[in-house]
């Protein structure tokens, strides 16, 4: 049985999307939704992001079969603490959260009386705010849901289904593997970006303005995750410290690895490294998971500002 009334906490880029999606895939549903930026509420009556925008959250989620927080990591407590008298008692509790132990935690603990089945989409862009969702964002994404030990089948059955009518394929792992993967192929490259553009604009001083006006095509893909939301990622990498940090010391030992080849002129242990990831990351382009597709966040969506 699928979702009749859809309760979105959030309208960014995950909670628009998924507003969007909701209309495209599942017209028979009705959504509502909130944000606790009045700005952002009026913007997501402008764009339709719901049916309907709420002027509280309790409102929001008076009716709802499924709520789905869309908050920063950080926020997913608040959040569902101020829904909690107005919770129907069967209402299914998810989230889109980049990391999931403490996100399940934190909404456990806010609604311990209330099914909540974490999931995670891994699809999103640069872009935040009410301008930056688009209905095709989880198309042929991974979503990674996290439940709980002892699951209700049914709900979670209930909650793969939606993500599948959004066009997501649907993994299911725990939240601490999760935490792990997620850890290396996201949390990680976007500290990376954010240090690279400030060492690159901290070395200006030293280059009179030239690192970042000679910035090419390189420097701009490697480091188009940096222009992302600084409360998100702040949330994120703190709601998963743990594995961060220890992702981060593997990457500083390979690193130091290949620095040590450069000085001592290892050139044949440069050449068999970069030989053995670039057709790693051929294969990634293969697979069709390169997100070069028009609608990813870019093309017409360039007017979507940051909020
Ligand atoms: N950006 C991505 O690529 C991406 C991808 C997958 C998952 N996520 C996750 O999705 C969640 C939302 O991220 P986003 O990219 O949509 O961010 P966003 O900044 O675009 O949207 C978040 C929205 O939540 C609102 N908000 C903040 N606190 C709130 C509260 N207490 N109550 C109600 N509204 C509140 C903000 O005003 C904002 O409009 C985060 O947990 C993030 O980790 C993001
Ligand atoms: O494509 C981007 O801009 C993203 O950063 C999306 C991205 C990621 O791939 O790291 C970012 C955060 C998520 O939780 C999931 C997806």
């Amino acid at each position: 049985m699928s979702f009749a009334r859809i309760a979105i906490i959030g309208l960014g880029l995950q909670g628009g999307s998924i507003g969007l999606a909701v209309r495209e895939f599942l017209p028979q549903a009705r959504t509502t939704g909130y944000d606790v930026s009045p700005d952002h509420r009026a913007r997501a009556a402008e764009r339709r992001l719901v049916d309907s925008v709420c002027d509280t959250a309790a409102e929001a989620v008076r009716e709802a079969d499924l709520v789905i927080f869309c908050v920063p990591p950080g926020a997913m407590a608040m959040a569902a603490e101020t829904v909690r008298e107005a919770l129907p008692a069967d209402a299914l509790v998810s989230d889109v959260g980049s990391s999931k132990q403490a996100i399940a935690k934190a909404l456990g603990e806010a609604l311990p009386d209330h099914v909540v089945i974490p999931a995670h989409p891994v699809a999103g862009t640069e872009n935040s705010g009410p301008d930056a969702g688009f209905a095709h964002l989880f198309r042929n994404r991974w979503c990674i849901v996290t439940p709980p030990a002892r699951v209700d089948m049914v709900r979670l059955s209930q909650l793969v289904s939606f993500w599948e009518a959004l066009g997501a394929n649907v993994e299911i792992m725990t939240a601490e593997h999760h935490d792990l993967v997620l850890a290396v192929t996201s949390h990680l490259p976007h500290l990376i970006a954010y240090t690279i553009v400030g060492t690159a604009s901290d070395l200006e001083d030293v280059t009179q303005g030239e690192v970042i006006k000679y910035s090419a095509g390189g420097f701009r893909d490697f480091t188009r995750i940096a222009a992302s939301d600084p409360t998100m990622w702040r949330d994120v990498f703190l709601s998963n410290k743990e594995a961060v940090l220890t992702m981060l010391q593997r990457f500083s030992e390979d690193l130091t690895a290949l620095q040590r080849a450069i000085r001592v002129g290892d050139g044949d242990t440069l050449f068999q490294h970069f030989t053995r990831t670039r057709a790693i990351r051929r294969s990634i382009i293969e697979e069709g998971q390169d997100d070069s597709r028009p609608d990813f966040g870019r093309g017409d969506h360039d007017s979507a500002k940051n909020s």
